[in-house]
Parts: structure tokens; C-alpha cells; sequence
């Protein structure tokens, strides 16, 4: 359980569900209780300034001891954001902030030009999906969508129409009367998607959504989710370790390290160029800093590049894995360029390839097929020669 789910618990959401499904009243934070100016609820939304800006425009500072958030995040209607970064980064900070759950030290929160950093969390039009789902365990899963109409004030009847049509959208029609202890995984996911955008939030978090399903049904729901959020007309952001749910899922992707954004941009722009070791390890690269004269690049850590770019001043260089090959003696034919000495560090199996870990000249990772990595008698402390083309490289402005 994430720390944005144990929040829930901690506030007594489960309760405040129940009540709210009885007797209309309350509703928990991270339900998204829906839209300020249908509540009518008097909240700092409906006094704030307005501007005319739609979507989301935020700069989230928050200080918790040592550590220090400060992040900037502007989405359009329409976005799918998602949060990517190594563990501690700020990504769960950064979304407790955006739904209320921890308040800013500074900066701002505006949601189609209202401010909400002094709205409470449960006047808060932003709907909230967990890792694992928290769906009320005694509600039927229609019950447990129409749980988000009815705390926006819509009567029993139609908050399960509302529900019922939900369910139908994600194909969970027949299982409108189970309750969740009776669906699977993927299905329970489905029926918490369907309950955050049932309130029809302008702002949608989902905190590792598909973190808690096995691989299967991580396929199938991940292709469904991209299908919603593709739809889906408000903000969506989504925090994620796996670089594949942020590549399939989002349209921008926001990295995160040490409170920080990194790099920013479409998925394609980051897995092409990455500017940090943690986004080069994600999108499986070798990445290296240097000054470029030319086609040459003198690397900070001290030997040269050959690239087939033409640049000058500070650069990055990339190369994939798979375009390093090995040999076990200086290889005589090969020409001297993106010529390394080597030692193996340590090897994995990586799919059905050897990914090798060398250490020398040049750090550097290699992949190679099960048959090189014994023909070539790899193993840790091996002196080993490692070559790239410079056709196989990419240098790009720091
Ligand atoms: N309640 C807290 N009090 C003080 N510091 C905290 C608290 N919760 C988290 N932190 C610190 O805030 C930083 C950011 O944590 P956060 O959980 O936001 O990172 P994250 O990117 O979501 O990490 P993960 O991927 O591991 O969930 C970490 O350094 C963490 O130690």
C-alpha cells in the first residue's frame, strides 16, 4: 500500500463511504467528490480568481524533513500525463499534493482556472485510482461506482443508472451484483476506473495502477485503460515505475528525480534522448556525456566517441546495447575507432539475450545471444574488447 492509500485509510475514508452510500452525506477524499460549483458547497474554488485557462497549471513545493518537492506541471484538457521516476523521486508527494492530501509548502494549484490549493480534498473535482483499487468490499461493484454520482448529489436511482452505464462502457456489465471479492484483479481495476471517472472528475490520478496485476492481466487492462484514457476529456496523471505503462499509457511523460523534473516530453522524444543515467537505464541505452568537435565526442569520464553527427560544444551520446559487439582478443581488422578495453562486471539473462555489465575504458552494457556469451567464455573479471559503429550511435545538444 502506497502512502497515498494508507492516507485514505487513515481518514476514515471506508466510513465515510458507507455513510455517504446510506444517507447521501460525506464522501471521501480520494473519490473525488466532485465538482465545487455543483455542490454548491461554498468552498474557496467557488471565491478563488478564475482565469480562463482549462486544464492544469500547477508548481507543487512541498517540504517533508530533508526532502524537498518542487515540480511544475501544466497539462490541456485531454493530457495524459504520467509521473515517471526512481523510488523517493517525489512522484507519490507530487499526487497526494494534487488531491489534497498534503499541502503545499508553496506554489499553486489551479484546475480549469480555479484555485485549488485551499480546497479540501473531497470538494476537489479530481478522482483518484489506487494500486489496489480499495473498492468498498460490501458494496456490489454497481454500488461501488454509483458511490461517486451520489456523494456529486445525484438520487440512488440515478447514480445507478449512472453506474450501470459505466460498467457497461468497461465491459463489466455482468458483474454489476458481485461484490469485489468475487472479481479478479483486472475486473476489480476496471470497476475503480470506473468509479473515479463516474464522477467525472477534471482531474484524474492514477497512483500505479496496474502495479498490483500479474502479467496477463496487466496486457489486457493496460490496453483497456489506454482506450479510457484516450477518451477521457479532463487531466489525466498517471505515477508509474514501468516505463512501458508510461510509454503506452501517456502522452507526455514527466520524469522525477530528488524532487525534481529531469526531462520532459513525449515518449518517443525521451526514449530517443535521455538526459539523465536513470531515463538512459529505462529506455535501455548507454548514455554518456562529453564536449563534441565535430564527429568526435570527448567523453567527461575520459575516452573518445566517433559519431556520425556533426556537432559542436557539450553533448550526449547514445548507443543501444544490442550494438556493442564483443571480442575476447583486440580485434585486428576492426578499425580503432569506438575500440574499448574491457572487463565483465557481471551478467544477467535479459529476454533471451545476455546482458553484460563492463566495466574499463568505457562503462558500458552489451547485450548478446546465449551462444556468443559462451563461445566468447564470459564471466566476471574476463578481459574483454567491446566495439561500436558510429552509425549505431546518436549524439544529441546537452
Ligand atoms: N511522511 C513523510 N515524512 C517525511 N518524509 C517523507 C514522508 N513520506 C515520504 N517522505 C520522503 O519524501 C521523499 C519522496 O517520497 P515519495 O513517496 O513521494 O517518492 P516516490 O517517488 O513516490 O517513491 P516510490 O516510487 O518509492 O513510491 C522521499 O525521500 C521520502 O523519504
Amino acid at each position: 500500500m502506497t502512502d497515498i492509500d494508507k492516507t485514505a485509510h487513515d481518514t476514515g475514508a471506508e466510513s465515510g463511504a458507507r455513510s455517504a452510500t446510506e444517507s447521501g452525506a460525506g464522501s471521501p477524499a480520494e473519490f473525488g467528490a466532485g465538482s465545487t460549483t455543483e455542490s454548491g458547497a461554498g468552498s474557496t474554488a467557488d471565491t478563488a480568481a478564475r482565469s480562463d485557462r482549462e486544464g492544469l497549471d500547477a508548481r507543487l513545493v512541498v517540504d517533508r524533513g530533508r526532502f524537498r518537492l518542487d515540480v511544475s506541471l501544466t497539462a490541456a484538457p485531454g493530457d495524459v500525463i504520467a509521473l515517471l521516476g526512481p523510488n523517493g523521486a517525489g512522484k507519490t508527494t507530487a499526487l497526494r499534493a494534487l488531491a489534497g492530501l498534503t499541502p503545499l509548502t508553496e506554489g499553486h494549484l489551479r484546475l480549469d482556472g480555479a484555485e485549488l490549493d485551499r480546497t479540501p480534498p473531497e470538494l476537489r473535482p479530481v478522482g483518484v485510482v489506487f494500486q489496489d483499487y480499495l473498492l468498498f468490499p460490501h458494496l456490489t461493484a454497481l454500488d461501488n461506482v454509483a458511490f461517486g454520482p451520489r456523494c456529486h448529489g445525484a438520487g440512488k436511482a440515478e447514480a445507478r443508472a449512472q453506474a450501470a452505464g459505466w460498467l457497461k462502457r468497461m465491459d463489466l456489465a455482468e458483474h454489476a451484483d458481485a461484490k469485489p471479492r468475487r472479481l479478479s484483479g483486472g475486473q476489480a481495476q476496471r470497476v475503480a476506473l470506473a468509479r473515479a471517472l463516474a464522477t467525472r472528475p477534471r482531474l484524474l490520478l492514477l497512483d500505479e495502477p496496474l502495479a498490483a496485476l500479474d502479467a496477463r492481466t496487466r496486457l489486457d487492462v493496460r490496453a483497456q485503460l489506454r482506450r479510457h484514457l484516450a477518451d477521457f476529456e479532463a487531466v489525466a496523471v498517471l505515477v508509474t515505475h514501468d516505463p512501458l505503462d508510461a510509454m503506452v499509457l501517456a502522452d507526455r511523460l514527466v520524469v522525477i528525480e530528488d524532487g525534481h523534473v529531469v526531462q520532459e516530453g513525449t515518449p518517443a522524444d525521451i526514449a530517443r534522448h535521455p538526459r539523465t543515467d536513470y531515463i538512459a537505464h529505462l529506455v535501455g541505452l548507454n548514455l554518456y556525456k562529453g564536449e563534441a568537435g565535430g564527429h568526435t565526442v570527448r567523453l567527461d569520464a575520459g575516452p573518445e566517441i566517433t559519431t556520425t553527427e556533426d556537432l559542436t560544444g557539450p553533448v550526449f551520446v547514445t548507443f543501444p546495447p544490442a550494438a556493442v559487439t564483443l571480442y575476447r582478443d583486440r580485434p585486428t581488422g576492426a578499425s580503432a575507432r569506438n575500440l574499448w578495453q574491457c572487463e565483465v562486471a557481471g551478467l544477467e539473462t535479459h529476454g533471451d539475450q545476455i546482458r553484460v555489465a563492463l566495466t574499463g575504458t568505457l562503462p558500458l552494457t552489451a547485450d548478446l545471444t546465449t551462444a556468443s556469451a559462451a563461445e566468447l567464455g564470459l564471466h566476471t573479471g574476463a578481459p574483454i574488447w567491446a566495439t561500436v559503429k558510429a552509425t549505431q550511435t546518436h549524439a544529441y545538444p546537452a
